[in-house]
C-alpha cells in the first residue's frame, strides 16, 4: 500500500529525514516512536505532503502511484488521513455537522454522491456508540474548547467517517488520561481492518499495549534505525534511545 524509498526531506533547508524506507501493507499496523526532533511529525507531514517540506530525494508512493505530485488535498482523496490536519474548531459547527461534511468530502473524494440525511445520522450514532461518543458530545460546538482527549476522540470519530485507506495517527497518546488512551486506543483498534493500514506515531509503549502494531520502528535523526515487534518498545521503554544509539553505531 504505502512504500517509501530512500526518503530525503528538509524544511527550511534543514535536512531532516536522511534515508527512510518504510512499506506498509493493507491490514497492518505500524507504531514509529523515537527521540523528540528525530522527525516523526516530518515524516507524517511528507506523506501527507504538507507544503512546507521539501522532498529532495527518494520516492513515496501509494498502491503504486508516485505521490510526488499531488497536493495534500488530493492525497487525502486518494485515502491518505493524517490528524491534526483538520480544522476541528470551527466556529458554530457542531461535531455532528462536522462529521457529516467528513463523510460526504470523503465520498466525493470516491465519487460517490453524497448520502442521504438520514443515512448520515444513522452511520454517525452507530459510530459513535462504537467509539464510547457519548450524545452531548456530538452536539457541541466545535469552537467550544475540548480537552486534548476530546480532541483525539474527534480525530478518531473523523478517521470513523472518512473510512481513510492509510491513516496516519500522530501524537496519539499526547495528553491523554488512562481512561482516554484505553478508549482512543480501542477506538483505533476497531477501525483496523485488512483493507486499511495505520501509522501510529507515539512516545510510550502503553499504548503498544491496547494497539498491537504488527512492527515498531525507531526514527533517530532522521533515519530508521530499528525496526522489530511490540518488544522492540518494551525494551525501549526499560533502556531508553541512548541503547539504540549505541547499538547502531557499532
Ligand atoms: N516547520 C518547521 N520549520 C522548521 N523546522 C522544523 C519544522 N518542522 C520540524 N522542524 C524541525 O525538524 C526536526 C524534526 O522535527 P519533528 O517534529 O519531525 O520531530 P518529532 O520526532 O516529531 O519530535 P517530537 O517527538 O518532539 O514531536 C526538528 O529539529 C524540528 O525543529
Amino acid at each position: 500500500m504505502l512504500e517509501i524509498k530512500n526518503l530525503h526531506a528538509s524544511v527550511e533547508e534543514k535536512d531532516i529525514l536522511k534515508g527512510i524506507n518504510l512499506e506498509v501493507k493493507p491490514g497492518e499496523v505500524h507504531a514509529i516512536m523515537g527521540p523528540n526532533g528525530s522527525g516523526k511529525s516530518t515524516l507524517a507531514s511528507v506523506i501527507a505532503g504538507k507544503e512546507e517540506f521539501e522532498v529532495e530525494k527518494g520516492s513515496i508512493s501509494l498502491n503504486g502511484e508516485d505521490l510526488e505530485e499531488l497536493a495534500p488535498e488530493e492525497r487525502a482523496h486518494k485515502g491518505i488521513f493524517l490528524s491534526f490536519q483538520y480544522p476541528v474548531e470551527i466556529p458554530g459547527v457542531s461535531v455532528t455537522n462536522f462529521m457529516k461534511t467528513a463523510i460526504n468530502e470523503s465520498r466525493k473524494a470516491r465519487g460517490l454522491d453524497d448520502m442521504p440525511a438520514n443515512q448520515m445520522l444513522k452511520l454517525i450514532r452507530e459510530k459513535s456508540e462504537m467509539l464510547e461518543i457519548d450524545r452531548k458530545f456530538l452536539s457541541r460546538s466545535l469552537n467550544e474548547g475540548f480537552s486534548g482527549g476530546e480532541k483525539k476522540r474527534n480525530e478518531i470519530f473523523q478517521m470513523a467517517m472518512m473510512e481513510p485507506k492509510l491513516a496516519i495517527l500522530d501524537e496519539t497518546d499526547s495528553g491523554l488520561d488512562i481512561d482516554a488512551l484505553r478508549i482512543v486506543a480501542n477506538g483505533v483498534n476497531k477501525l483496523r481492518s485488512k483493507d486499511n493500514a495505520i501509522i501510529v506515531i507515539t512516545h510510550y509503549q502503553r499504548l503498544l499495549e491496547y494497539i498491537v502494531p504488527d512492527f515498531v520502528h525507531v526514527l533517530h535523526d532522521g533515519k530508521i534505525v530499528k525496526s522489530g515487534t511490540k518488544e522492540l518498545a518494551l525494551e525501549l521503554e526499560d533502556k531508553g534511545y541512548d541503547w539504540i544509539k549505541q547499538e547502531t553505531v557499532v
